[in-house]
Parts: structure tokens; C-alpha cells; sequence
């Protein structure tokens, strides 16, 4: 297992470019699954979890070939579905939470696909009944094998139908919207979730042939095709990452600019951070955020104290509250911290209040965070990353923090951000991997 060696203290100073956004690649490549033939795609991140993922794909027989070092081009022109039963499929399937997002493509365009319980992070219960009622009610029939969490599903052609979603959820909307695109007839997706992941695919598959209503909105209809064509797609900057580098440069007092960031596509993220007191100045598409050294959080129009949340789009994202989180703690002022959708995300806090944070940690999901105001700076310590975003968070405090800090687990931060160590040493932090 890796570690980072971090000395916290500096000021970071300097442009940083986001990566191509992880969750929208991993529903973009299950969808070259759909055709035979050749999709380009750019802007691909080099992270563990898409790596995974290209990995698998190669395995099953997609034709992949590297056009640059972040463009891919695919061929699903060979697919070998006896992959599905090797030993090998299980255990990539397993260690990422995309793979899921193969079943709608596979179910669709060969009539059978196969499934473990897919991986990601460890945040709480994380349920795929979705998936399987919406592709159901396509047609499909599902086998669950409970001892090995092994799924299994088949049918004829797709067929159309009308499904209310008992919850918007984001990879089960992409995997019954994958899978409905080549079903015969019309279907309707209500309480689809319309993250701009979910808006991207739609993007993708409509220059693929599809046809598709609604994108954007919560109700999706798609008149299905026979077929689908090759397209060329280029990934949207990585709204986390983003987020992530405002509440970094808020921790640490720099002065840093984001660049390009399609900035119409981050919903309420600015105006979260802006809340939390962080300034920011928009230039063009890029996000100038000046020196602060204190910020000062928001209340409401009547004084009470500000409850950051997370939402379905386009509500703020969970992926941002273990950030929004450790940036509250050297603001001026006190935030609720309230992650309604995870049931164990917030327990890094306590590695949190041993560097010397004011946190109460109500119950699992929700946090009461009085800042400091930077009057007293949070301290090294050496300390574990549980998950993708809390490996982060505690990155940045450790950025922020008096003294010397070992996080441990890093391949955690590493499945999302790339060469993050890299580039932040470029703008001036002290990060080593050991
Ligand atoms: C690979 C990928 O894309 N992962 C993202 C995806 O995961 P994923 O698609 O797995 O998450 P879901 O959208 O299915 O659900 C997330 C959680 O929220 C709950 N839930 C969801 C919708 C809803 O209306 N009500 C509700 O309570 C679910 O029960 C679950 O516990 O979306 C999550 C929610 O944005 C993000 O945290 C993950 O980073
Ligand atoms: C929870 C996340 O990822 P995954 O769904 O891949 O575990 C995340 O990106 O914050």
C-alpha cells in the first residue's frame, strides 16, 4: 500500500488543470459496448478505476487502441462473452463500481450479460435493485446467485416500457438507458437521475443514432433503434476535482486558478464553496480564486446557521461534502454538514478532530463543524484514507496542517485523481509517495 508523505504549511501558487471527469468515463466506455463499430474518446483520465475498466473491456474483446494519452479509440466488433465466466472478470468486476454499467450495453446488443457485486467505495449500503427493476421491466430475467453475489441476466430483444424509478440513481439510470436505446418501441424513464454524466451519455448516444428525449430533465424517452453507429466524444472536466481544488486553495491560502472548467456544468458547486466564504472570480472559463487568508461562512437570510446537503441533480453532488467539510474547519463560522444519501462517509472526521478540528459528529450523516478562522492551524498526524473523497479531504488538510503527515491507503485518492501528488508539487505543495 502507498502512502504520502506531506508537509503541510505552503502556499500553493499557479494554473492547475482538471482531468476528464471519472464517473462520466466510466458510463461513456461501457457504452462502446453498443456498437461495432469504432468510438473515439478524449479527455479520458488516467486513474485507476477507468484504467480498470479499459482492462476489462480489452478482456472481453473490445479492440482498444491508445491515440494520444488521453484518446482512446474502441471496437466492440468481438466480443467474447465467454469472459463473463472467468475468474478474472470477477475479481476486475469486483474492485470498481462501473463495471456495473456493462450489464444494460451487453443485455441490449447480445441478450446476456453477467455481473459480481461490483466494488467502488465502501460509504454505505449501496444497492443496484434499480438496475435490475428497470431492466426488467425492459424484458430481461435476472438470476442472483446470493452466496457468490453473482448476477446473471438474459432476454430477447428488449422491449420498450414505461418505469418510475424508485430512486434517481446515476449508474442505474445510465445501465436501463443503455439498455432501452436498442429496445424495440418506446421506452419512458421517470425519476431518471440527470447528473451531467447522465446528460453526457445522452449526448454521446444521441450522435450514435439514439434517440432520446428529455436529456437534462428527469423524465428521458427514448424511441429505440435498431442499431447504432462509431461517434467521436470528449469527456467534461471533472466536476469534483474541481470542487476539490477550491477547497484546497481556501485550506491552504493559495492563490490558483482552475482552468477551463465548463463552468455552466457544475450546478451549484461555485456557489457551495462561495458560501463556505470562498472568493472566486470567473474568467472566461476559468476559476480565479485569489489569497484569503480568513473566509467567512454564510448564514441564512435570518441569521441561522448554514446547512450544506447533498441532493440528486441538481442538488449538490455527495462526492463534495467530505471537502466542503474539511474546508469548514478554518472558516469563520460555524456549517451543518448533512450527507443524506451515504450512511458512512463521514467517519473520517475524526481523523479530522485529532489534527486538532472542532467537529461534532452528530450521527452518520451529519456533522457540526465550528471553523477556526485560521487562528489555529490543523496538525500532522499520520492517518489512513478510507475512501476516493475522504482520501482527498484529508489530503488537503494535511496540505493545510503545521508539520509533517502520512496519509496511508492512498490508492484510494489514486482510483479518482490523477497524478495528484504531480500536480499539485507543480504549484507548489510538498507531497511525497512512499
Ligand atoms: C461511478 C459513479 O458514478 N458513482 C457515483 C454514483 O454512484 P451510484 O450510481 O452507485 O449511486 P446511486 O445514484 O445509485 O445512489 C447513491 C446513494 O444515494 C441513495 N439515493 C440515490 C438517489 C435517490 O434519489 N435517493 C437516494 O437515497 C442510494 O440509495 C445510494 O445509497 O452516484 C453517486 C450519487 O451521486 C455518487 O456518490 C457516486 O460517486
Ligand atoms: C463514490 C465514488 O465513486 P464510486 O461510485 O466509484 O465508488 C466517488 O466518485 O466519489
Amino acid at each position: 500500500m502507498a502512502s504520502f508523505e506531506v508537509i503541510g504549511g505552503n502556499k500553493l501558487k499557479g494554473d492547475i488543470y482538471p482531468q476528464g471527469a471519472k464517473n462520466e468515463a466510466l458510463q461513456i466506455l461501457c457504452a462502446v459496448l453498443l456498437t461495432a463499430e469504432p468510438v473515439t474518446i478524449s479527455n479520458i483520465p488516467d486513474i485507476r478505476d477507468v484504467n480498470k475498466l479499459i482492462e476489462l473491456l480489452r478482456e472481453l474483446g473490445v479492440h482498444v487502441k491508445q491515440l494520444a494519452p488521453d484518446t482512446y479509440l474502441f471496437r466492440a466488433d468481438n466480443i467474447n462473452l465467454d469472459y463473463l465466466e472467468s475468474e478474472k472478470f470477477v475479481e476486475l468486476g469486483r474492485s470498481i463500481r462501473g463495471s456495473v454499467m456493462i450489464v444494460g450495453p451487453l443485455l441490449a446488443r447480445f441478450g446476456q450479460a453477467k455481473m459480481p457485486k461490483p466494488g467502488g467505495d465502501k460509504i454505505g449500503r449501496r444497492r443496484l435493485d434499480t438496475h435490475f427493476a428497470g431492466l426488467e421491466k425492459l424484458g430481461a430475467r435476472f438470476n442472483y446467485d446470493t452466496p457468490d453475489i453473482f448476477y446473471s441476466a438474459t432476454a430477447d430483444r428488449l422491449k420498450g416500457a414505461y418505469m418510475l424509478l424508485d430512486e434517481a440513481s446515476v449508474t442505474g439510470t445510465a445501465n436501463i438507458l443503455m439498455g432501452a436505446v436498442l429496445a424495440e418501441g418506446t421506452t419512458t424513464i421517470y425519476n431518471a437521475a440527470c447528473e451531467p454524466y447522465i446528460q453526457q451519455l445522452c449526448r454521446m448516444l444521441i450522435r450514435m443514432g439514439a434517440k432520446i428525449s428529455g436529456v437534462g430533465s428527469n423524465l428521458l424517452v427514448i424511441d429505440g433503434v435498431e442499431k447504432l453507429q462509431g461517434t467521436e466524444h470528449v469527456m467534461l472536466p471533472d466536476m469534483i476535482e474541481i470542487g476539490s481544488f477550491m477547497g484546497l486553495a481556501a485550506m491552504t491560502g493559495s492563490e490558483i486558478t482552475i482552468k477551463n472548467c465548463r463552468i455552466p456544468e457544475l450546478g451549484l458547486i461555485p456557489d457551495t464553496f462561495q458560501r463556505l466564504g470562498v472568493k472566486m472570480e470567473f474568467q472566461g472559463d476559468d476559476i480565479y480564486i485569489p489569497e484569503q487568508d480568513h473566509y467567512e461562512v454564510d448564514t441564512y437570510i435570518d441569521g441561522s446557521i448554514l446547512n450544506i446537503s447533498d441532493h440528486t441533480w441538481p442538488g449538490l453532488t455527495p462526492d463534495l461534502l467530505s471537502v466542503a467539510l474539511v474546508t469548514a474547519t478554518q472558516a469563520k463560522g460555524t456549517v451543518l454538514i448533512h450527507q443524506k444519501m451515504f450512511e458512512s462517509r463521514l467517519f473520517f472526521v475524526d481523523k479530522l478532530i485529532d489534527m486538532g478540528a472542532q467537529i461534532i459528529l452528530c450521527d452518520p450523516h451529519r456533522a457540526t463543524v465550528i471553523g477556526m478562522n485560521n487562528h489555529i492551524p490543523l496538525r500532522g498526524i499520520r492517518m489512513t484514507s478510507p475512501d476516493i473523497r475522504a482520501g482527498v479531504a484529508l489530503l488537503i488538510a494535511a496540505l493545510s496542517a503545521e508539520g509533517r503527515s502520512i496519509i496511508d491507503n492512498v490508492e484510494q485518492i489514486d482510483r479518482g485523481y490523477q497524478n495528484i501528488d504531480g500536480r499539485l508539487n507543480a504549484i507548489g505543495a510538498q507531497i511525497r509517495r512512499i
